[in-house]
């Protein structure tokens, strides 16, 4: 049973910060069809470290992420933050919660920390934690500066520290390095991290796996609203370590490899295909045995990019959609 209080108590039976099942989110398009944009997702987001929400542009992370946090209503599923179900509990939690989701509103004409401390004081936190986000993002020294002239990877700072004047225990971000040059994304990970260390748990949503890649402990990759792969960073990576199989037609080797239980997708070109299997020599002796001979085999070692290019590769191409006129 849940051991949740009003001071928002993680539950222990889950020890999950995120944990959403089936989530399914619907939109009606002008023309009358059903665009499914998460369908049946399950999330499952651990206490601690950077949690990669991984996956191509329109794949549904904003979506998921908006119903989390209350801003767009679920079609159907259910969704937790600290074990408490969302929306209904939602208010319970909120306050251990960040969210960079849109770019927050700065009064241009005043300096980062005087928009700080005028956020701050609107929730009643104390100025001393103004001064703690300013140093934890990296902008002490240019705190003084107006909000105008900053640039957008010390904007991006800048709204990360304003999502941390509640000390929250989990940070959502939606795609900050956006936009950002490669310094910038060098700053805006460098802070990811470091938050990470200090034991906030951390949603980094992004399209962009090598700088992912280098910052989180573990990740969800989905596709087409879909969960496609998700664990530890390592996990992922083993995952992805597959076999390519050359031969001179993949369809009929494919259809083989399947019927015996191993796991085949589409190789790099037409007459290749990959197979993950711990046994490459029974990958040789299943075709050979029905006459079909390889032309190679070799292992492919892969960087989570790559996998993750290879998961989503069918998925990038449109959302689903049904019903409605054509
Ligand atoms: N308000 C809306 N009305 C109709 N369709 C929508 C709406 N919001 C999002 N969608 C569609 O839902 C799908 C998922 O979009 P979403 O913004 O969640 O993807 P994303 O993974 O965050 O993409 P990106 O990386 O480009 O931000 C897309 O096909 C998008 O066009």
């Amino acid at each position: 049973m849940s051991t949740t209080s009003d001071l928002g108590v993680v539950d222990t039976r889950h020890d999950l910060i995120i944990e959403t099942t089936a989530l399914r989110k619907e939109f009606r398009t002008r023309k009358g069809q059903t665009r499914v944009a998460v369908q049946g997702l399950d999330l499952a987001v651990p206490a601690g470290g950077v949690h990669g929400f991984l996956g191509p542009n329109g794949s549904g992370k904003t979506t998921t992420i908006r119903m989390l946090l209350g801003l767009a209503a679920a079609t159907s599923g259910t969704m937790r933050l600290f074990g408490r179900p969302v929306p209904d509990e939602l208010p319970a939690v909120i306050g251990r919660v960040g969210a960079v989701v849109e770019s927050p509103k700065f009064s241009p004409n005043l300096t980062a920390r005087q928009n700080l401390l005028l956020l701050s004081r609107s929730i009643g936190g104390p100025d001393a934690r103004v001064d703690e986000a300013i140093e934890t993002v990296g902008l002490t020294g240019r705190d003084g500066d107006r909000f105008r002239a900053y640039s957008l990877g010390m904007k991006q700072r800048l709204a990360i520290a304003a999502t941390l004047l509640k000390d929250p225990a989990l940070l959502i971000l939606d795609e900050p390095t956006n936009g950002l040059d490669p310094a910038g994304i060098r700053e805006i990970r460098d802070t990811i991290r470091d938050l990470g260390e200090r034991g906030v748990t951390v949603l980094l949503s992004s399209h962009i796996l090598a700088e992912v890649q280098q910052v989180c402990t573990s990740a969800t990759i989905i596709g087409n609203g879909r969960l496609l792969a998700s664990g530890t960073v390592a996990d992922l990576l083993a995952g992805g370590s597959a076999y390519r199989v050359d031969v001179a037609s993949p369809g009929e080797a494919r259809r083989l490899l399947d019927a015996a239980g191993h796991t085949t997708r589409p190789g790099p070109d037409e007459h290749s295909l990959l197979v993950d299997t711990e046994a490459p020599a029974e990958v040789t002796r299943l075709l050979g045995e029905a006459g079909i001979w390889l032309a190679g085999l070799s292992a492919q070692r892969q960087d989570l990019e790559s996998y993750f290019l290879e998961l989503t590769a069918d998925d990038t191409l449109g959302q689903a959609t049904t019903g409605g006129a054509a």
